[in-house]
């Protein structure tokens, strides 16, 4: 506060601290990095945002439109611009910028041009935040968050991908509607790559302590009587037919954030389907990061959970590893 009224109006006893804590610079300030600005404030993860934008009148938009709302929220600090010095000491960032698939372009497409922005960002970044987790959603996302890891020389457990966190919540909701219980009831994960190679784990969907494979053994499979294997396709095609009717997705995927770093910031030890380095896992013998189930908290991911896949599913799970690191093998870093 500088004005002379403000000193008439206010005893000064002590300097205000600059800065909150729980800053998170939202890096892309496009549909899904502004979803992202909103899910966050909104559901009040952190009111201490950062906006980063090569387009800084847009960012400006962003901030001014988001601080008129400042009455709605939580008291928000909210900067932003193309200087990546103003996310200095981020606790989080989430990178959102890049180039988005066009309709009916798979994902993987997307590899050589947005790996290149990466190396032009995260250096910056993880200068003025080296203690920050980096979550990246940028697409390809388990490309991509390979990437990011390798460039920042950050530890593995604090550079963590989306990955299938959103795949799974589009699962859930889908298995939901056909059973008639909520998506919050329903367990059931979807790991492997986000996008077209993803698995479904059939062995082990569980509604109030009951294996729906003990109902119905061939659940998931060709020859299931209920064709559950339906919704594993539409999960695979969800965001193909979201981006064929409004140009992109959003929503989703920027709840799927906050719940990630709610779940960070709250060293929640919550079990979540998250992109990580997956060497060493489920028979995976190549470094490539993709989703499986994560124990995540302050520290980023401290655990991944051993799953028990059957043989099929360990079979698709090395498929979607071999997917994509065939992508990341033809990539000019
Ligand atoms: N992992 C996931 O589940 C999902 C990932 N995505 C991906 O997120 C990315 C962003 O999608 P949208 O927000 O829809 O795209 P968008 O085109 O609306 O926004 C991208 C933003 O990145 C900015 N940008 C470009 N280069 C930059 C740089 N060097 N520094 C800072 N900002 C820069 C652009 O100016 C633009 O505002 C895409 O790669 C998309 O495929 C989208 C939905 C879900
Ligand atoms: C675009 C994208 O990756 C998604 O909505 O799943």
């Amino acid at each position: 506060m500088t004005s002379k009224l403000a000193s008439c109006l206010l005893s000064k006893l002590s300097e205000p601290q600059a800065t909150a804590l729980n800053k998170v610079t939202i890096v892309g300030c496009g549909d899904v990095g502004i979803a992202c600005a909103v899910t966050l404030l909104t559901q009040r993860v952190t009111h201490n945002i950062c906006l980063l934008d090569v387009d800084e009148a847009k960012v400006q938009g962003e901030i001014s439109d988001l601080l008129h709302g400042s009455k709605f929220l939580e008291y928000p600090t909210i900067v932003g611009g193309r200087d990546v010095a103003l996310s200095i000491n981020s606790r989080l960032i989430i990178v959102t910028a890049g180039v988005r698939q066009k309709e009916g372009e798979p994902r993987l497409e997307l590899a050589q041009r947005n790996a290149d922005l990466m190396k032009a960002i995260i250096p910056d970044l993880v200068k003025f935040s080296p203690n920050a987790i980096l979550l990246i959603v940028t697409n390809p996302v388990d490309v991509m968050t390979f990437v990011a890891w390798k460039i920042s020389g950050l530890p593995r457990h604090k550079v963590i991908g989306s990955g299938t966190n959103l795949d799974s919540s589009r699962f859930r909701f889908l298995l939901s509607q056909k059973l008639g219980v909520s998506p919050k009831s329903v367990h059931g994960w979807i790991i492997g790559e986000h996008g077209d190679q993803s698995v479904a784990i059939w062995s082990g969907i569980n509604v109030g302590s009951v294996n729906l494979k003990d109902i119905n053994p061939d659940i998931g499979q060709n020859n299931d009587p209920e064709k559950f294997g339906k919704i594993h396709e539409q999960v695979v095609s969800a965001a193909y037919e979201v981006i064929k009717l409004k140009g992109y997705t959003n929503w989703a995927i920027g709840l799927s954030c906050s719940d990630i770093v709610k779940k960070i910031f709250s060293n929640s030890n919550a079990v979540l389907p998250l992109s990580v380095l997956a060497e060493g896992q489920q028979g995976i013998d190549v470094e490539v990061y993709l989703s499986l189930p994560c124990v995540v908290n302050a520290s980023g991911v401290t655990h991944i959970v051993k799953t028990m896949l059957t043989v099929e599913e360990k079979g698709k799970l090395k498929k979607s590893a071999a997917s994509i690191f065939k992508v990341q093998s033809e990539l000019k870093l």
